[in-house]
């Protein structure tokens, strides 16, 4: 892998002087923020810019203590599968910060382009296991991603994977699994799970693990989501407090895993479900538990198996063995992501080698993100102010086009923090 991408340059603080900035069009938008494509003027080296409105309506929806979540997050990772910090500014009205720009766009993007929209298995294994390395990483910092879905992995210009998306996350408190005598599992509600998961069940199971706090359900409280794939719903407000397993409930709804429908405290597991929902959506096309509506999916989430088309390969076992409703019983709960490893579907992967693989399945054009071709598409490009962006936002929707818009015009006292 090069190292360009590895350890993209940091923004110095002379270089990010605002009035230099291009924002070249909207990338994304999601339930916090737009990431704008901006260019610097002077050295034409892209990246993005996650910029969240302090004033907007999403305040409700405490964005700007998830953005500053986010960007703490983001300050401590060093992986070549995760986004590496490049700066921040704040202004009373935004909150920014800048990311290697990723040109391929994301899996759910990529996977429209296949025929039949889903990815073959050989092109699953590459993905699930760069993600799966960024996931180990994660858990190995103590941190529970909590949004994992395609829209969050984006293909960095060499082909290879990054998540985003980080103000979900969460620190839970790695605390060793004490191990007791085996207790009987009392009664979770769950559908009896399927014989060959049951068979392995002599497994010691830390107390915590089944006092979970059990919350009715308020779907009230769920915030409305512009759409099922955009939806950090809360239950309630999230508590940053220490603690080995977090009551809050988030995610996006297709995603969401049984123990955090039901209100039970979650662990570093619900990343191993939403693995599997992943996987299963790349290989089919399609979620396993969607229903025509939220609570259809949630009763489906918590009793229904999921269906398999064909003949049971190992790719199948694989994710019937994430998608296990007792946490406790679920791959990856033991021993984390090692343990996932080590399933027969990722026989023959060299771990190690992965950052070496310099023919990923899919390797973004010049077109999507060299400097020549941003170079280009800033030729006769404006740029977009954004506060003005954001202003046109409130009072003219829709958003207004990127070329009619004036330059960028922030104020140079604006503080800028370099990590
Ligand atoms: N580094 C990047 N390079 C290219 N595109 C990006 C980058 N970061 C984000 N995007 C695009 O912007 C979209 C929104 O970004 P992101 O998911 O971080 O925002 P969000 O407001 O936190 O979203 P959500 O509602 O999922 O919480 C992504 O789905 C992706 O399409």
């Amino acid at each position: 892998m090069d190292s360009e991408r590895t350890a993209p340059p940091p923004l110095q603080e002379q270089e990010l002087e605002l009035d230099n900035l291009k924002a070249l069009k909207v990338l994304g938008k999601g339930a916090m923020g737009t990431v704008f494509l901006v260019h610097h003027t002077t050295n034409n080296s892209p990246f993005a810019l996650k910029v969240v409105d302090k004033m907007s309506v999403h305040a409700k929806l405490d964005a700007e203590r998830r953005a500053r979540w986010e960007i703490q997050v983001l300050s401590t990772l060093s992986h070549p599968f995760l986004p590496s910090l490049m700066g921040t500014f704040e202004s009373p009205q935004f909150l920014a910060w800048a990311l290697p720009y990723c040109p391929g766009g994301d899996l759910n993007v990529l996977r429209y382009r296949q025929t039949d929209r889903a990815f073959s298995p050989t092109v699953i294994r590459f993905y699930v296991a760069e993600i799966l390395c960024a996931l180990h990483h994660l858990h190995s910092m103590g941190i529970a991603y909590r949004d994992l879905k395609p829209e969050n992995v984006l293909i960095q210009n060499n082909g290879h994977v990054t998540l985003t998306d980080f103000d979900l996350s969460r620190k839970l408190t790695l605390k060793p699994k004490p191990l007791l005598p085996p207790i009987p599992v009392p009664n979770l509600n769950l559908p009896e799970p399927r014989r060959k998961h049951r068979r392995n069940f002599s497994r010691w199971i830390p107390l915590r693990a089944l006092d979970g706090n059990r919350r009715k359900a308020n779907s009230n409280a769920l915030k409305k989501a512009k759409s099922a794939r955009v939806s950090p719903v809360s239950r309630r407000k999230l508590s940053f407090s220490n603690g080995e397993r977090s009551n809050s409930f988030v995610g996006t709804e297709e995603y969401v895993s049984p123990e955090v429908v039901r209100g039970d405290g979650h662990e570093f597991a619900v990343d191993w479900w939403a693995l599997g929902i992943l996987i299963y959506e790349m290989l089919y096309g399609t979620t396993p538990f969607k229903g025509k509506n939220r609570k259809e999916t949630f009763r489906n989430v918590l009793t229904k198996a999921p269906e398999f088309v064909g003949k049971r390969t190992a790719l199948t076992d694989l994710i019937e063995k994430l998608l296990v409703k007792d946490p406790t019983r679920r791959l990856g709960y033991t021993r984390g992501a090692a343990e996932i490893k080590e399933h027969e579907f990722f026989r023959g992967v060299k771990w190690e080698l992965l950052t070496e693989v310099v023919r990923p399945p899919f390797i973004p054009s010049r077109d999507d993100g060299s400097a020549e071709s941003v170079e280009r598409l800033s030729a006769g490009n404006s740029g977009m102010d954004i506060r003005d962006y954001f202003q046109n936002l409130r009072s003219l929707p829709p958003s207004p086009s990127p070329s009619a818009s004036p330059r960028w015009r922030f104020k140079k006292n604006i503080s800028l923090t370099e990590f």
